[in-house]
């Protein structure tokens, strides 16, 4: 259903609002599930006797833009166990909390090419890295907290808070996972052995397995992986929920190992940071574009949803989402340069980034002489990167003043949109 209520086809009879006007997303959407509607390969996870019980049949897909906007459809309100899509988000606010170096000091960063729940650790003891099991159990135990309810609490909260909305455990999926759970109580041990779990075997293990029994709906999915599309800020609450590195470090493991022994070819396919979950989710996102979610519980054999898998490939190809995309040359920075009495305007636009910026300097500054002054306005750009921000400030002091006094180079940035 879309965000205001709408049927699937989208049309409301006491709606007097076309539709197709109204949310042109929702078709899109819609689109990309129907096509994969029919695909009834897989089969549901039954290592865990709960989720065997599970209806196959509901498909889903909702996004969430990083403006703030929700686009759902087909059964995006139905819940289901979050399972290892939670890996991405408990290991960001572990990271948030501790940084970089002290998260590797126990889990690495490398793909491990093997299935999720592989006895995978490196010669150090640190497990391959946080998206696999072992790694997903490590992060857990560097959580706040001694005990597992500690642990848990504060894994809910900061789950909640990506999803913008309290998430509840699933118990029966919770006490099912944790009386069969064996092979992840060994992957913890290992890594106990090792040195690298940070709490003892049982706190960490309970806490993992009650971390993946957190109940979402495939729209809870797209706002937190909106959350990190946006650098860390949930776009519906506005509110911060992880740095923006702890976002950008997060978002580089989904892409290289988000999808287990599948990553290489889903990046060369798809190209959008990804986790997939045996409830049958995965997260996926476009950094500073969406989140998106998608819902439907028969898995491959690596335990990617089949039609989930297929959702997000096919909305990649038709809509040209690959984040490695070359876009084209864009129109050049520099929309008019205006010569005037000594005092050269150059009106500049759009996002400046790098080579935008490498491109301005490059042609501008040759005019830069001691009888007038380069005049840079930023009035009709709409955002400029942080480095080129900087090369752009440091370029006023290194013009100087002509032999009047005035400098040689000048900005106008009525907007503020060069950083500081
Ligand atoms: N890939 C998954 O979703 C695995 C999660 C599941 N709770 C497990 O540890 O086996």
């Amino acid at each position: 259903m879309a965000d205001d209520g709408r049927s699937d086809d989208g049309y409301d009879a006491d709606d007097h609002h076309d539709p197709r006007l109204t949310d042109p997303v929702h078709r899109t959407l819609a689109g990309v599930l129907d096509a994969a509607r029919p695909n009834t390969d897989g089969a549901v996870a039954d290592y865990i006797p709960e989720l065997a019980d599970v209806d196959p049949e509901p498909i889903a897909i909702a996004l969430a833009s990083t403006r703030g906007s929700v686009h759902e459809a087909g059964d995006s309100r139905v819940e289901f166990t979050i399972q290892s899509a939670s890996k991405p988000f408990v290991f960001a606010l572990a990271l948030d909390a501790l940084g970089l170096d002290t998260l590797t000091r126990h889990v690495g960063l490398e793909p491990s090419g093997e299935p999720f729940n592989a006895i995978s650790l490196e010669a150090s003891g640190r497990p391959d890295n946080p998206m696999i099991n072992a790694g997903a159990i490590v992060a857990t135990s560097l959580m706040g907290g001694e005990t597992t309810e500690q642990k848990f609490r504060e894994i809910r909260k900061g789950l909640s808070r990506f999803a913008g909305r309290e998430l509840e455990l699933d118990e029966s999926v919770y006490a099912s996972e944790a009386a069969t759970g064996d092979r992840n109580r060994a992957l913890a041990y290992l890594t106990h052995a090792a040195g690298t779990l940070a709490a003892p075997v049982d706190v960490a293990t309970d806490a993992y397995f009650r971390q993946c029994a957190l109940v979402v709906t495939t729209r809870d999915l797209a706002v937190m992986a909106a959350t990190l599309a946006t650098g860390g800020i949930n776009p519906l609450t506005r509110e911060r929920v992880i740095s923006a590195d702890a976002a950008r470090w997060t978002t580089s493991m989904m892409t290289s190992c988000g999808m287990y022994d599948a990553s290489g070819e889903w990046l060369l396919r798809v190209g959008l940071p990804a986790k997939s979950g045996v409830g049958g989710g995965i997260v996926a996102l476009q950094p500073e574009q969406f989140g998106v979610g998608t819902f439907s519980p028969r898995l491959d054999e690596r335990g990617n949803s089949v039609r989930g898998v297929e959702m997000l490939t096919t909305m990649s190809e038709r809509y040209g989402l690959h984040m490695l995309d070359p876009r084209g040359e864009p129109l050049s920075p520099i929309a008019s340069l205006d010569p005037d009495d000594g005092t050269t305007v150059a009106l500049l636009r759009g996002d400046i980034r790098f080579a935008g910026m490498e491109e301005v300097l490059t042609r501008l500054l040759p005019l830069v002489n001691d009888d007038g002054c380069l005049v840079l306005d930023f009035t009709g750009v709409t955002r400029v990167g942080g480095g080129a921000s900087r090369v752009f400030r440091g370029v006023v002091d290194l013009a100087g003043t002509n032999p009047d006094g005035r400098a040689r180079v000048e900005i106008r940035d009525p907007d503020g949109v060069l950083r500081d």
